[in-house]
Order: C-alpha cells, then structure tokens, then sequence
C-alpha cells in the first residue's frame, strides 16, 4: 500500500493556483523526489502532506489518513525537515532535539537515549554541547535532519535538504539519507538539482507552475525526453546566435541558451567531430551524458535554476 496518495491535490492562494491538481503515490521505502524551478509548488505540496497547510480540494492519504482530520497522529509518524533551519541558535545542539522530542510527548529516558545515537548518526558527536550558533551550515542541516528523526517517522519530508550547502557539505548529507534509506525510511525531497534529484531519487515528479509534467526514474526520464549525449558548444556572445541555423541542420534537435547551445545525440565526439570538421570551431565544447536538466528544459524550454 502507498504511504502517500494524492489525488488531484490543489492549493490556491486567492485567485493564485500554487499546486494545480497534481496526483501521485509514494511507495513504503521509497525515495521519492519533486523536482521544479523556485516557485512550482514543491514546498506547498510537503505542507499540505505535513499538515500544516490546509489543501483547497483534491484528496490526500498520509498512511491512510488524511492530515487535515487526523494532523497529530500523522505528524507522530513524519520527520520534518523544513528548507529553513529553525532550530533554535541559543540551544545547544543536544539540547535542540531532547526539546523537540518533548513536544512530540517522548519520555525524557528515551529521548537522552536516542539524541546521543542521532548525534552519532549526523556526525556531531563532538559538538554536542556547543551552541547551535557556533555550527556550520552544514552541521545545521544535519542537526536538522536528526531533530525530525527524533520520533523514528516512517517518511521524513526533506524540502531542499542541500540549498546553500557547499559540495562537501552536500556529500555528507547525501550519504547521511542514503543510510536512512537502507533502514527503510521513506524519503520525499524536494529540489530544484538535478544533480540531487539523480543522486537520491528512486522515482520523481518533475514540477512546473504547479503541474506535474513528467513522472518517472531519473533513467527513465532521461530515455524518454533526452538522448543519450549531449554536446556543448559555446561560440561567444557575437557568434552565438548566428550559429543556431547551422547547429540545426546538424542535430535533430537543439537549444540555443543565452551563453551556449545544446546538441542532443546519441554520439556526442562524433557530431563535435563534424562541428569542427565544418569550420564551425567552437571557442569551447564538451560532450556529457544528458541529464535530468535537458529533460526539464525539453519539458518547459527552460532551464531549472533561472
Ligand atoms: N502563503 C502564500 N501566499 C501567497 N502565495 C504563496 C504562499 N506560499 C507560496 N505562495 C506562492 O505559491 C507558489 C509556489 O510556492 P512554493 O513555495 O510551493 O514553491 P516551491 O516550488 O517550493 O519553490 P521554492 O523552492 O522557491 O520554495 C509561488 O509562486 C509562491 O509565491
């Protein structure tokens, strides 16, 4: 049985629609992503799974119960890790999830217990005792994710976990929810990286102004909507436009970005090979493999970070 089903799930605020009837399941165990641009609509989608925010119409099952009826038994089984850190600066970090468990209504016994194997788990053992004030922002964030573990929850709700993170910092955490994974938590993230997105994602929705577009594996989006290669090809800021007829007639299809253009194919050294066997000599190329960016960008016509 899905852990998560919403089915034609809409919110509006006045005459704005933010999340625009969008359905889908999210499987026990599964790491469930929703990808979209600044503004699609992916952080009010985990409010209203989270029950804090109240949907305008559509249907909404969180293990079975719907969080507006049933909020308290829904949040007991969720961790919640919102895309702001709101721990509590003058606390120290021990201290920040005994607090937080309290409000879930846990003993203090168990709760001294599990903050010492959460702060094992997130890697701050040693900073037990400092102040949150005096923490990285990476160590914020991990602190973070151990506060909305402190009730063991079934599916942890994770909007932008890495935003703001630099790429160690990043790594880290990453490997901190694979863990989670492998003991079965049921993860749902929110991002706008692509990169995150494939790194973390089992299966996703990928989001625009509040619809879904896509659904699927990262793997299998990229088969679906990409090729297997892509070509970059940068000519300047004078060359670029005047390059895009003959960039066309090289390749089935193509995007011309402001600083670059796009080459989709299945093999990418052997049309940058033609490239510059016609003259067209780029100032500089590369040759990647598609990723799920050119599957938003063939989605939308435009890139996810904007
Ligand atoms: N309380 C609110 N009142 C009015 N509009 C809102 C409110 N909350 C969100 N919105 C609007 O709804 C849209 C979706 O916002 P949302 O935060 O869900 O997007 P998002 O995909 O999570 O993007 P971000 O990554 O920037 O948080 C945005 O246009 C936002 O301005």
């Amino acid at each position: 049985m899905a852990v998560i089903e919403a089915s034609d799930l809409t919110k509006t605020y006045g005459d704005f629609t933010a999340v625009d009837g969008i359905s889908f399941e999210v499987a026990p165990g599964e790491s469930f992503g929703l990808l979209g641009p600044n503004g699609a609509g992916k952080s009010t989608t985990m409010r209203m799974i989270g029950g804090t925010s109240l949907r305008t119409s559509g249907s909404l099952r969180v293990l079975g119960l719907d969080p507006e009826e049933n909020g308290p038994l829904v949040r007991a089984s969720l961790g919640v890790v919102p895309q702001q850190d709101s721990l509590d600066e003058e606390l120290r970090a021990r201290d920040n999830l005994i607090v937080y468990g309290r409000y879930f209504g846990l003993p203090k016994a168990y709760l001294t217990k599990k903050a010492d194997e959460l702060l094992e788990f997130a890697q701050l053992t040693d900073k037990a005792k400092e102040k949150v004030s005096a923490l990285s922002g990476g160590m914020k964030r991990r602190l973070t994710i151990a506060r909305g573990l402190v009730n063991e929850p079934r599916i942890l709700l994770l909007d932008e976990p890495t935003t703001g993170l630099d790429p160690q910092a990043r790594h880290i955490l990453w490997d901190r929810l694979f863990r989670l994974k492998e003991q079965g938590v049921t993860l749902v993230v929110t991002t706008h990286f692509m990169d995150e997105a494939e790194q973390l994602c089992d299966r996703l929705i990928v989001i625009d102004h509040g619809t879904i577009v896509a659904e699927g594996s990262p793997q299998s989006l990229i088969r679906d909507y990409s090729t297997r290669e892509v070509v970059e090809v940068r000519f300047g800021s004078t060359r670029n436009a005047a390059m895009e007829g003959p960039m066309r007639e090289l390749a089935d299809r193509i995007e011309v970005l402001p600083d670059r253009i796009l080459l989709y194919a299945h093999d990418g050294e052997a049309l940058l090979d033609e490239i510059n066997r016609r003259g067209h000599t780029p100032l500089t190329s590369l040759v990647r493999r598609s990723s799920l960016e050119d599957v938003f960008l063939r989605l939308t016509g435009r890139t996810l970070i904007d």
